[in-house]
């Protein structure tokens, strides 16, 4: 039977008002449970958010052999036993973030067989950076229908010079290089906060790092690594696309939770086209009732550049800006799919390669769209909540990917939106 996906329905047009809390970080919490493997105890992830993508984690650490549990938004791993080799297609192909475990499994046993990853198609998102990093700390990759690593000599401390800053092979090589023997120094590392924050984790666990958060890490393998410890931050792209939501409605909120000193780049943009902001201590009034001026040139890059996972959403609050505005996407070069969505609902918007031009100010129609992607989708949320009439978005299991909540966040924020559940041609739930 063809699996039927949820979808959100929005009666668009009521402005927001109120407060929401930011869910933990989907790209913070998932290294720090590929990091937990490297520690034959209990770790502990506090505020981890409940989102597919970590339960998908979840099972990857269940189908090596260890034990997870939940209290509340706290996420224990036991991975005493979690020795199993492989990892199967079925879970890998599901996100991006699976293939860092194969640093991780052979840091820890010095082997690891793993399906290819998935995660959002935006690109072709090769993975040669993630093998150049591991074969220079001696690991011998094999590719074929299946991922196959092992370190027949173990893993060796050594220079890995980045011909191009990469998140995920930055933490690849972080990960196999605090297990490896002596030192190892990463250039042109990546320095997204995802980072700094995977290195803070394996600090709680006796890690020996220096330069996180620069373009060169030092790392001086041990031999053995404790327990992880840690409170997952806040989610900066979540925040983002909750102030987007605010400014496409013309409204003020008010976050709570809001990570700090991470969203600068995108505050910038904001703040130039009329969005206001005040706030310390992680609370952020936003009043986005001001927002009037197109964007010349928005160019996503790598931090503290524009986040490229911002640019969907951003997207669709300028289509409800009167005048042109130009994105250009430096990071990857097939993350456009919303944009023939917002089209279908009224917007203009021409791409050209890496380039959209958006001539914003035609008001946006409710419609029956499709998310394809997870932060596509959250773009389509965003239009659909100041389109007239009501909006149908399918795709969900695409949002659900990295928003816990989105539903109940907003609709506690005034939205009128809800969750539509997939049911068969009887008319009976799926699941
Ligand atoms: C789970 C997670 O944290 N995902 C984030 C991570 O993805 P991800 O880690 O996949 O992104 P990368 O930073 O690796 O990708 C950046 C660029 O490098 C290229 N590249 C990457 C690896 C490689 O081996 N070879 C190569 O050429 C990619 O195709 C892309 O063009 O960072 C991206 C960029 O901030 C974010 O959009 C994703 O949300
Ligand atoms: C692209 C993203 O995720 P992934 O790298 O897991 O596909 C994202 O979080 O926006």
């Amino acid at each position: 039977m063809k699996s039927l996906d949820d979808y959100i329905c929005i009666v668009g047009g009521k402005p927001l008002k109120g407060t929401i809390s930011v869910q933990g970080s989907k790209n913070a919490a998932l290294p720090m449970m590929a990091a937990s493997l490297l520690h034959r105890g209990v770790s502990v992830l506090k505020t981890c958010p409940r989102i597919a993508d970590v339960f998908c984690m979840e099972k990857i650490l269940q189908a090596l052999g260890a034990a997870t549990w939940w209290e509340d938004h706290d996420l224990y791993m036991d991975c005493t036993n979690a020795d199993k080799e492989e990892i199967p297609e079925m879970y890998t192909g599901r996100m991006r973030s699976s293939v860092i475990l194969l640093g991780a499994m052979l840091a820890r046993n010095g082997k690891g067989t793993l399906g290819y990853p998935g995660g959002c198609v935006i690109g072709s998102r090769p993975i040669d950076l993630h093998f150049y990093a591991l074969r220079q700390l001696g690991a011998v990759i094999q590719k074929d229908q299946v991922i196959q690593g092992t370190a027949p000599s173990g893993l060796w401390g050594n220079q890995i010079l980045f011909p191009k800053r990469s998140v995920g092979a930055t933490q690849q090589a972080i990960l196999a290089a605090v297990l490896a023997k002596g030192n190892t120094i990463i250039k042109n590392s990546a320095r997204e906060p995802e980072i700094l924050w995977l290195c803070r984790y394996l600090k709680t666990m006796g890690a020996q790092i220096k330069g996180e958060g620069t373009d060169c890490i030092f790392i001086e393998g041990r031999d053995e690594l404790g327990a992880g410890y840690m409170k997952i931050p806040p989610d900066r792209i979540v925040a983002g696309t909750y102030i987007c939501a605010a400014a496409a409605t013309r409204s003020e909120i008010t976050l709570e939770n809001v990570p700090e000193g991470e969203l600068d780049a995108f505050l910038d943009v904001y703040c130039k086209m009329g969005g206001q902001y005040k706030g310390k201590s992680g609370k952020l009034i936003v009043n986005g009732q001001n927002i009037h001026c197109p964007v010349k040139l928005l160019k996503t890059d790598v931090y503290p550049g524009f986040p490229t996972d911002l640019q969907s959403q951003v997207m669709s609050v300028l289509t409800t800006v009167t005048g042109k505005s130009l994105i250009r996407e430096q990071i990857f070069e097939d993350r456009y799919k919303a944009a023939g969505e917002l089209v279908k609902m009224g917007a203009h918007i021409n791409i050209c390669g890496r380039e959209a031009y958006i001539e914003g100010g035609y008001p946006l129609y409710g419609r029956q769209v499709t998310a394809r992607e997870l932060r596509g989708g959250a773009a389509l949320v965003i239009a659909a909540l100041c389109a007239k009439g009501t909006t149908k978005i399918s795709g969900y299991s695409f949002i659900s990917r990295g928003y816990e909540n989105i539903c109940q966040d907003l609709a506690g924020a005034g939205a009128r939106i809800s969750l539509g559940r997939a049911t068969d041609s009887r008319g009976i739930l799926e699941y």
